[in-house]
Order: structure tokens, then C-alpha cells, then sequence
């Protein structure tokens, strides 16, 4: 599939999804931030806007859920339009029967980790997935400073996605610029969440090309 960029609207004007969403219209993704308050101390949007979304955006959207409960909520995020849906190993009770139903109802199953999460422990369940999702920032709010201790992470979910022969795709996300994509995409990752850097841009979609070719000039897997 190559690099892929996806701008998260978490750093967008809520009034005008539509609007914002068709101002990355090069991007691969529409990154969705579903907060609950809860499992992160921030509250966003849910089903109904996400639905609402799905119509009016040319792009397909990656669904994040920062929520508790996800076993519960999920699927109703895929039947609400979403192409992938991604939700916690943290808050998370049964994630194979969760990632299952997601691709049963025909859109991508990932599963997240947070900076402090290790992979290891889900290195015989990663067949399950399409993507792993590697937090680069605590999650929970756009504008965060880059974790670099993050980098290792990546390689090594690369280094296991490649001994059991699979395709999973690698999404980073928190803190992704024009100064930090490359670190992420030598050590692997190949799909990227951009918030701030993206729509605090003087124009997005140029600077969603800017990131899609600094990291395609350094990636090697
Ligand atoms: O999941 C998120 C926060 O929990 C956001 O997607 C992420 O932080 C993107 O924002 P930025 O690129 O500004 O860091």
C-alpha cells in the first residue's frame, strides 16, 4: 500500500467537518478521535457525527476509539460507516472476538497500544488484526510533544509482523511533523496520523504531501 497520511480532525473546526475534511482531500484517511471521557480525559464525538461524516467525506475514515467498553461499541462504529476501526488493548476485554466482528462486518480491525503498552504480549494475535496502532503521545489531546521512546516500538512490531509472514500495516500517532515523520517511517511504520501539523498549516493538503514524501524517502520495508 506504500505511505499513507491520515489527518485527524481532532485539530479541525467541529462546526465544519465537511468543510475540513474536504481540505485534505489527498489524504488517504480521515482520522477520527472518539473520546469518552473516561478511558481518556477528553470527551469528542460519537456514533451519530461519525455517521453523519462518513456521507459527507470523500476520504474513508479511520475510527481511533480512546473509549472504555470498546468490546461493546466497535462494531457500531463500522455499521456507522467507518472503513477501520481501531480501539485499546487497555480497555479492551475480549480482542479477538471484538476484532472479529469488526471484520465480519467488512471494515479493518486495529488495535492500539499506549507509549507505556508493550507488543509482546500480543504477538500471537496479531494474525487478528489489519493495523497496529502505535501511540507516539499520551493519548487524550492534539498538540503533544513527539515520545521518541516510542521509535523502538515500531521496529520491533515490524521485526515480529515480518516473523510470522504478515501484512499488517503500522499507524503512529501523536506529535507527527515535518521533524519527526522520518524517525517513524525508517523504523517502520507506514501509516501516519497528523493533526496539528496538518490543519495548522497554511494549506493542508500541500502539507500532507510534504509528509507522505519525507517518509516514502526513507522507508525501506
Ligand atoms: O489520538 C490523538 C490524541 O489522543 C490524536 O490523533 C493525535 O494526538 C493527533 O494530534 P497531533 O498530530 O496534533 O499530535
Amino acid at each position: 500500500m506504500g505511505i499513507q497520511i491520515a489527518p485527524s480532525i481532532l485539530t479541525a473546526d467541529f462546526a465544519r467537518l465537511a468543510d475540513e475534511a474536504a481540505a485534505v482531500s489527498n489524504a488517504d484517511w480521515l482520522h477520527v478521535d472518539v473520546m469518552d471521557n473516561h478511558f481518556v480525559p477528553n470527551l469528542t464525538l460519537g456514533l451519530p457525527i461519525v455517521e453523519s461524516l462518513a456521507k459527507a467525506a470523500a476520504q474513508p475514515l479511520d475510527c481511533h476509539l480512546m473509549i472504555e467498553d470498546p468490546d461493546r461499541w466497535a462494531p457500531g462504529y463500522v455499521e456507522a460507516g467507518a472503513s477501520s476501526v481501531t480501539f485499546h488493548a487497555e480497555a479492551c476485554r475480549a480482542p479477538i472476538r471484538t476484532a472479529r466482528e469488526i471484520r465480519a462486518k467488512g471494515a479493518r480491525a486495529a488495535l492500539a497500544l499506549k507509549p507505556a503498552t508493550p507488543i509482546e504480549p500480543y504477538e500471537d494475535i496479531l494474525a487478528e488484526f489489519d493495523m497496529i496502532l502505535i501511540m507516539t503521545v499520551e493519548p487524550g489531546f492534539g498538540g503533544q510533544k513527539f515520545l521518541d521512546v516510542c521509535v523502538p516500538k515500531i521496529r520491533r512490531t515490524r521485526d515480529l509482523i515480518a516473523k510470522h509472514g504478515l501484512d499488517l500495516w503500522i499507524e503512529i500517532d501523536g506529535g507527527i511533523s515535518t521533524e519527526t515523520i522520518e524517525r517513524c517511517a525508517e523504523a517502520g511504520a507506514d501509516v501516519f496520523v497528523a493533526g496539528s501539523a496538518v490543519y495548522n498549516a497554511d494549506d493542508p493538503n500541500t502539507m500532507v504531501e510534504k509528509l507522505r514524501t519525507l517518509a516514502a524517502d526513507v522507508t525501506t520495508h
